[in-house]
């Protein structure tokens, strides 16, 4: 089966260079200056400086092209994929698509397969999802990731397929699992880089990471997802990468936050909206998140960092 990826930001780009170690691979981008300016200068300066496209990888703004190949990888943001879906239906309608963000949709509160479902309802949908930074991943860094298929035959088959070398990929059939741990990571990582931007600690990093992932295996239990998956590469693998590291961009504005400094609102942070729509399915589903929620408040502005930190601790006490 041949590959595409669309979307050519930094980790589009990343996955389509570790593929070109299997075989041809095509990269998509909406734009037809960048696309070619991939194809000359073999680089994308743009989204993943220093990378070079190696020779099977050729890159094209043109989506009928992109689309001749049987399995589609989508990597573009959370908020933006619908549209994509919708724009070139005609193109991916039929094709296997294999979802690579990682978020809820903020006006439906649905996650990247189910989006996929909604819109193509006729298109096989999978979820590629997991620990991994795309500069790690366009370097050939060792790295594992989750391959979340509701059937398992064509679950197998991607497996297959999206191995390479470096990049080791476990299945599961669990989707929402998958789904949730990779959105709601970006939550907790907010939350953990405000708390280290203003400087209250190690501890209290580890506190908020224990007790975010409760709120993690709380939600995905609630909406019929399993606890190993939480526990594997797309809830807690990710979880961990993604609260202790400064490449992580949800890290670095929670960082900012914590500091009191402006982020750059160009720059893709998919917590954000995601805390927004996680915040509103738990209080229809009735559900304490209150890590979540916090997150909404420090985003809107609600709340100080100081004022957060204290009405998280003055909480009832309970047992854990
Ligand atoms: N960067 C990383 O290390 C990783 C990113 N991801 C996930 O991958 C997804 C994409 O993130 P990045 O590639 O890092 O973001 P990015 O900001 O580097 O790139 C986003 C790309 O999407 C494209 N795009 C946006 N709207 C579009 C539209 N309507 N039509 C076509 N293309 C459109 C942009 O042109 C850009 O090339 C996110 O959900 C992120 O969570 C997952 C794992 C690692
Ligand atoms: O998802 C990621 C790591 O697994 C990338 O994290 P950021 O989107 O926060 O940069």
């Amino acid at each position: 089966m041949s590959v595409s990826v669309l979307g050519s930001g930094a980790f589009g780009t990343a996955l389509a260079i570790s593929l070109a170690g299997n075989g041809p691979v095509t990269l998509w981008a909406r734009d037809a200056d960048h696309a070619k300016a991939m194809q000359d200068s073999r680089r994308n300066e743009a989204r993943l400086p220093g990378a070079d496209l190696p020779e099977p990888l050729t890159a094209t703004a043109d989506i009928a092209q992109a689309c001749s190949s049987e399995v589609l990888l989508l990597a573009v943001p959370m908020q933006k994929l619908r549209s994509v879906l919708q724009q070139h239906k005609a193109h991916l309608s039929g094709k296997t698509l294999v979802a690579c963000c990682k978020g809820i949709e903020l006006h439906t509160g649905l996650g990247p397969v189910s989006v996929i479902q909604e819109v193509l309802s006729e298109s096989p949908a999978a979820l590629l999802t997991g620990p991994s930074f795309a500069a790690d991943i366009a370097r050939g860094l060792p790295t594992a990731l989750t391959l979340a298929c509701g059937g398992a035959d064509l679950g197998k088959a991607l497996q297959q397929q999206l191995s390479t070398a470096n990049l080791r990929l476990y299945r599961t059939t669990d989707t929402i699992g998958a789904e949730l741990g990779g959105a709601l990571k970006n939550v907790m990582a907010i939350a953990c880089g405000a708390v280290i931007g203003a400087g209250l600690g190690d501890s209290a990093r580890a506190a908020l990471m224990t007790r975010g992932y409760a709120e993690m295996q709380r939600m995905a239990l609630a909406c019929g997802a399993k606890a190993e998956t939480m526990a594997g590469l797309s809830g807690f693998g990710d979880l961990a990468l993604t609260c202790t590291s400064d490449l992580s961009r949800n890290y670095r504005l929670g960082l900012s936050i914590g500091r009191g400094k402006t982020f750059d609102s160009s720059i893709t942070v998919e917590g954000a909206a995601t805390a927004h729509a996680v915040a509103e399915q738990a209080r229809k589903m009735q559900l304490e998140m209150p890590i979540t929620q916090t997150v909404t408040n420090l985003l809107d502005q609600r709340l100080t960092i100081s004022e957060a930190a204290a009405l998280l601790l003055k909480r009832p006490l309970k047992e854990e």
